[in-house]
């Protein structure tokens, strides 16, 4: 849509003839039909196509490629058919894998869609909640503090609107926006009349037109339209290195198979594709399906803990959490926060003042606020008469001052002077008064602050948070307000509020504790309430640490002295996120939880940012586990979830690598001495695939309790260490399968390969059971979709070498006692294992608990 002028230097009423909406938005019947035009021009976040694109990806890893690639040029050299069988065979490996990750992302799409983003929007004159993809141009939508604005968007109203841009400017410091028309020519960060889309509102109030959704907004070019780069998670981090690690291992082997069958003067084509299968053989390539399906299968249990995963992956650092941050109302305490009295300086009852505070709480427009909502009702209930007072101006809350300012016109009070009103923590408001009111008339502040902070102290230690509240008369209303006006106050009283520590809460945190994690309290409250509540909570109240200790210390002081802390007050957002990223340079995998805007940065910056449903958006998008319930108890249930489904990934990973790599040399090995190849292209691949579905089974087996009893966490040197171990095992197995096959049966190629083939799939599948548990096998039963695969494999390899359906491999049919001889190679095979199992975690348990847990 182009006009001559852009928005932002149109006058309202072009624009609403421009977009065919007015000031109060769109009909819904109009909103309806611009949909499908939105829809085209959308940043493609949803998963368009992406069923191609999965189908795809399935195809196009290098080696996958590279031996597609041989297995037509061996197919143009001759032997269609063997080519066609290799081909059928990566086709059905690839096609398993698809069906899998794609059962994966559609229940993670399904759990996403109950936590969207929405937006309010006017339609038809009334506010309508809207999800983000669904806001139309011309649209009015209707904006509060906390709100992330879905599209870009002309303010048409107005109150005290700061935005928090950084996303898209990298200006952290927040603009003020209002209605007005700008030059055509005025700069992204000067256009004070626009809010974009992926910003949001620090404070303050207003509505706006969309006039510029999708890839047309500012923010558009960008991926996602919350698109802060998530930086990868512990987990991904370890995947990455780990596949990393397997390529080279992969690909010097390989090589080495390639040339030493060259030198021993095989033909080209075979040797190529005997060492290619092995490398597919040897990458894991099932390992995001599994992952992905373990991961997706993890995310549904959890929901049944009301506990949705918003990003997959963070269901391992979930599991792997070794610190929980929490704030405090609402999440420790019931939230339900009652007004328990408005008192003098000594801490009696002062009935005035709750009129004073009435005035600013009624008349403040930001963001609602319980204990604004407590007063308001407390003043409701008390029946106080505000007498038609109106508000001349307001500096709103921020999490920094701490304060709220309203400059009341109040006709009944102050005898026609403007009277400004000032709440807010009690020291940030100390320090903008100069005297103080009391039974003897003003007094300087100084006189007094002594005695007055023994009563905040008092009522501190009794659970009450403490407000404390300012006056001042103005001279006139035509002052200019900003938090410049906030000086010379006069301290006029004290408000406590009731907010109860939940009845479960200490319990709670001692469950993690158990099971590992240490809980901390992060909070902006002041100093006495917190360490009385972290007492209530069995958190050592004397561990405690304020804002401004934290201003002192610098990084690395920080990190040293911050695991020793439990309860941190007197904070502002910043110092939150330097608490989350002290702790994690101390170590720790940090989750946090929180649903305020103050939260939002410490979200970010935490392994684990879990928010409520119902929290600021910012807060919401920050995160990536979204409560449905703000209940730790079910955080809690959640997290063993996310181990279980953690130890499911690890136990795939590790039997894989583990039989892959023994796999891997004991072929290495053979194909040096044997006349021929121990295997065919075809064979192996078959082999890949049959051992691969059961494994796949492991995403839903059960898991040890014990191994979920504390932070389990990505370890390289444990994963490699049982690789070679467990792998080496098989290697002697195989061979010494290998060293019979050839010198007591005296085998020759195709038998060789059939019985070869068969111990092979034997050994893949049993070791699945020994392996799965760490303690003796027959302790830990298996799923039951583990054992039924399992056993059907076993089934159609025994029907491969016993009867005439395996020469489509090129495998011979072997004699009965062949078969049971390979059987009883693999069953010695799989007690060794068993005997090697338990001194294997013994050895290595300081790298299975190397979780750094230092429990409280
Ligand atoms: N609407 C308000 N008016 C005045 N002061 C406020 C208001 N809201 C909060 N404060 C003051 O600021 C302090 C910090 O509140 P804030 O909501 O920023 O903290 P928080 O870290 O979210 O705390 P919590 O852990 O209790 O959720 C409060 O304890 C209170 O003293
Ligand atoms: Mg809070």
């Amino acid at each position: 849509m182009q006009t001559e002028s852009p928005p932002w230097a149109s006058p309202p009423d072009q624009l609403a003839r421009e977009f065919s909406s007015g000031p109060d938005g769109l009909s819904a019947d109009a909103a309806h039909a611009a949909l499908p035009a939105t829809r085209a021009r959308a940043v493609s976040t949803s998963h368009a196509n992406s069923a191609w694109r999965l189908l795809v990806h399935q195809f196009t890893s290098p080696i996958i490629l590279i031996l597609v690639v041989a297995t037509l040029i061996s197919g143009l050299l001759g032997d269609w058919l063997d080519a066609a069988i290799i081909l059928t065979i990566v086709l059905l490996s690839g096609l398993l894998d698809f069906v899998q990750e794609r059962g994966a992302q559609s229940s993670m799409d399904r759990l996403l869609g109950t936590i969207r983003l929405s937006a309010t929007c006017r339609r038809d004159g009334a506010e309508v909640e809207v999800p983000f993809d669904e806001v139309v141009p011309g649209d009015v939508i209707v904006i509060r503090a906390g709100d992330i604005i879905p599209a870009d968007a002309v303010v048409v109203a107005a109150t005290d609107l700061q935005l928090d841009q950084s996303s898209l400017t990298g200006e952290t410091f927040p603009a003020t926006k209002s209605p007005q028309v700008l030059d055509p020519g005025t700069e992204l960060a000067d256009r004070a009349n626009m809010v974009f889309a992926g910003t949001h509102v620090q404070s303050g109030s207003g509505r706006a037109m969309i006039v510029a959704t999708g890839r047309d907004t500012e923010f558009g070019g960008v991926a996602a339209s919350l698109g802060k780069k998530q930086h990868p998670t512990g987990f991904e981090r370890g995947m990455t290195r780990f596949g990393l690690l397997l390529t080279r291992v992969m690909v010097v082997l390989v090589a080495v198979i390639f040339v030493v069958n060259l030198v021993l003067h095989r033909a080209v084509i075979d040797s190529a594709l005997f060492s290619l299968s092995l490398a597919v053989g040897l990458t894991p390539q099932l390992l995001p399906a599994i992952v992905g399906l373990s991961l997706a299968q993890g995310s549904k249990v959890i929901a049944r803990h009301r506990v949705i995963i918003k990003r997959l992956n963070a269901i391992e650092d979930f599991g792997a959490m070794t610190t929980l941050c929490t704030d405090k109302t609402g999440t420790m305490t019931l939230g339900r926060i009652d007004l328990s009295g408005a008192l003098d300086l000594t801490g009696q009852p002062d009935a005035g003042l709750l009129r004073v505070a009435a005035l600013n709480a009624t008349l403040q427009t930001g963001l609602v606020n319980a204990m604004d909502a407590a007063i308001v009702t407390a003043a409701t209930a008390a029946g106080v008469d505000l007498d038609g007072a109106r508000a001349l101006g307001e500096v709103p809350y921020d999490f920094v001052r701490k304060r709220l300012s309203v400059l009341v016109d109040d006709r009944a009070g102050s005898a026609g002077r403007p009277l400004l009103v000032t709440k807010g923590a009690v020291e940030k408001v100390f320090e903008v008064c100069d005297t103080a009111r009391t039974a003897d008339g003003l007094v300087p502040l100084d006189d007094v602050i002594a005695s007055v902070r023994d009563v905040v102290a008092g009522l501190g230690a009794q659970g009450f948070r403490v407000l404390a509240v300012a006056t001042r008369e103005s001279a006139s209303a035509a002052v200019e307000m900003g938090p410049a006006s906030e000086t010379g106050l006069t301290l006029v009283g004290l408000l406590s509020f009731a907010d109860p520590v939940k009845p479960d809460a200490a319990s709670t945190v001692a469950g993690f504790a158990d099971a590992g994690v240490t809980v901390r309290m992060i909070t902006g409250d002041a100093l006495p309430v917190a360490t009385h509540i972290a007492g209530e909570l069995g958190l050592d109240p004397r561990a405690v640490m304020t804002g401004r200790q934290i201003d002192d210390a610098d990084d690395a002081e920080l990190a040293r002295r911050l695991p020793a802390v439990r309860v941190f007050c007197e904070t502002t957002p910043h110092h939150k996120e330097r608490i989350v990223t002290g702790l994690t340079a101390a170590g720790q995998i940090v989750g946090y939880m929180g649903d305020g805007i103050n939260d939002a940065p410490a979200l970010h910056a935490a392994d684990v940012g879990i928010s409520v449903k119902g929290a600021a958006d910012v807060a919401a998008s920050s995160a990536s586990i979204v409560m449905l319930e703000k209940d730790l108890r079910s955080l809690l249930d959640g997290m063993r979830a996310g181990r279980r489904t953690f130890a499911n990934t690890m136990k795939y990973i590790q039997m894989t690598t583990s039989a892959n790599f023994g796999n891997m040399i004991s072929m290495a090995i053979a194909s040096l001495v044997l006349p021929f190849l121990p295997l065919l292209a075809a064979q192996i691949l078959a082999i890949n695939l049959l051992s691969d579905l059961p494994a796949a089974a492991i995403a839903t087996d059960r898991v040890d309790d014990r191994q979920v009893a504390s932070p389990q966490r990505w370890d390289m040197r444990l994963i490699v260490n049982y690789m070679v171990v467990f792998g080496a095992i098989s290697s002697i197995f195989d061979l010494a399968a290998f060293a019979v096959l050839r010198l007591a049966v005296g085998a020759g190629e195709s038998e060789f390969q059939a019985a070869w083939f068969l111990a092979s799939v034997l050994t893949e599948v049993f070791i699945l059971f020994i392996l799965r548990t760490r303690g003796p096998a027959w302790h830990s039963r298996p799923s039951g979709m583990l054992i039924g695969l399992s056993a059907g494999v076993v089934a159609v390899a025994f029907a491969l070498v016993l009867t005439p359906a395996g020469t489509i491999l090129r495998l011979s049919v072997l004699p009965l006692s062949l078969a049971a001889l390979m059987l009883a190679i693999a069953v010695a095979y799989a007690a060794a294992t068993e005997i090697a199992k338990p001194l294997f975690w013994r050895r290595n348990e300081h790298l299975a608990r190397r979780a750094g847990v230092e429990s409280a």
